[in-house]
């Protein structure tokens, strides 16, 4: 399983991740939280292998993810925040079978390996019209079922629900969740507090670069309780969170 042990990445003087170690789990989802700036693509990043940790190491099964070379994606897949692989001028069936060539499928093995996901996601009336012509959200459907084509031990999912509708979101969620029945170890980052609610098991909270906490979604719902009330949202503690983060680095601006 895909394991990232004690990474730190710097761009400049910033020191975006420090020592962060997490590993994943098969059949859960891991929500990286943190405010903006926090580092948290820069750790889907290095997880995914399009940034090189300056020390630590990512690891899957126990190898360094570069000595998988392309063969890493067929177990590792990643759906960025607007970051279609899709050919715009191709239509949606056209693109799925491409895709399922590189990775040496036939168009019929392709189409049923797809064919559960798009129906769940409501795809299949788009199919056989150009990627370009779809709305965003459809777009970014397209991009999960092509994550998930090679049957993945890991997708990681950077801020995809983004600008989804409420039923292509929710739809989209069950699609993800669907996956961890197969096994798939999901990491993924949003702003989205009802997301995450929605689907995550586990939560790693990120702030500065550095891990504050990592658990599970229940625990760090208690850890970080504002009111001690059962009903209060994800939203309400990370305000609370965030919130005093705020707070206390004015107070050390004002003590400079
Ligand atoms: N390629 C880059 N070059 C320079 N600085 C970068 C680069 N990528 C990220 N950073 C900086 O690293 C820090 C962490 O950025 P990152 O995008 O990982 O945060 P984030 O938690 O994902 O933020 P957000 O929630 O706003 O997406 C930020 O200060 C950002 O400006």
């Amino acid at each position: 399983m895909l394991e990232i042990s004690h990474v730190s990445k710097s761009f400049g003087d910033m020191r975006a991740v420090r020592d962060v170690s997490l590993r994943l789990r098969p059949g859960r989802v891991t929500a990286v939280v943190g405010p903006n700036g926090a580092g948290k693509s820069t750790l889907l990043r290095m997880a995914c292998g399009l940034l090189v940790p300056d020390s630590g190491a990512v690891t899957l099964d126990g190898r360094p993810i570069a000595s998988y070379g392309s063969g890493l994606y067929r177990r590792l897949s990643a759906v960025l925040e607007d970051s279609s692989l899709a050919y715009m001028s191709l239509k949606g069936w056209d693109n799925l079978d491409y895709q399922g060539a590189l990775y040496g499928f036939g168009r019929r093995e392709t189409r049923e390996r797809c064919a559960e996901l798009l129906d769940m996601l409501d795809l299949r009336r788009h199919m056989d019209k150009r990627v370009g012509d779809w709305s965003r959200g459809t777009q970014q459907k397209l991009a999960l079922v092509t994550a998930l084509l090679p049957r993945p031990q890991v997708l990681l999912l950077d801020e995809s629900t983004l600008g989804l509708d409420v039923v292509a979101k929710r739809d989209f969620l069950n699609a993800v969740r669907a996956s961890l029945a197969d096994g798939v170890a999901v990491m993924m980052t949003s702003h989205q507090s009802e997301v995450i609610e929605h689907v995550a098991d586990d939560v790693v909270l990120i702030e500065h670069g550095q891990t504050l906490f990592s658990d599970t979604f229940d625990a760090f719902m208690r850890h970080y309780a504002v009111s001690g009330d059962d009903a209060e949202s994800l939203e309400q503690v990370l305000l609370g969170i965030f919130d005093q983060e705020s707070t206390s680095d004015a107070d050390e601006d004002g003590d400079n």
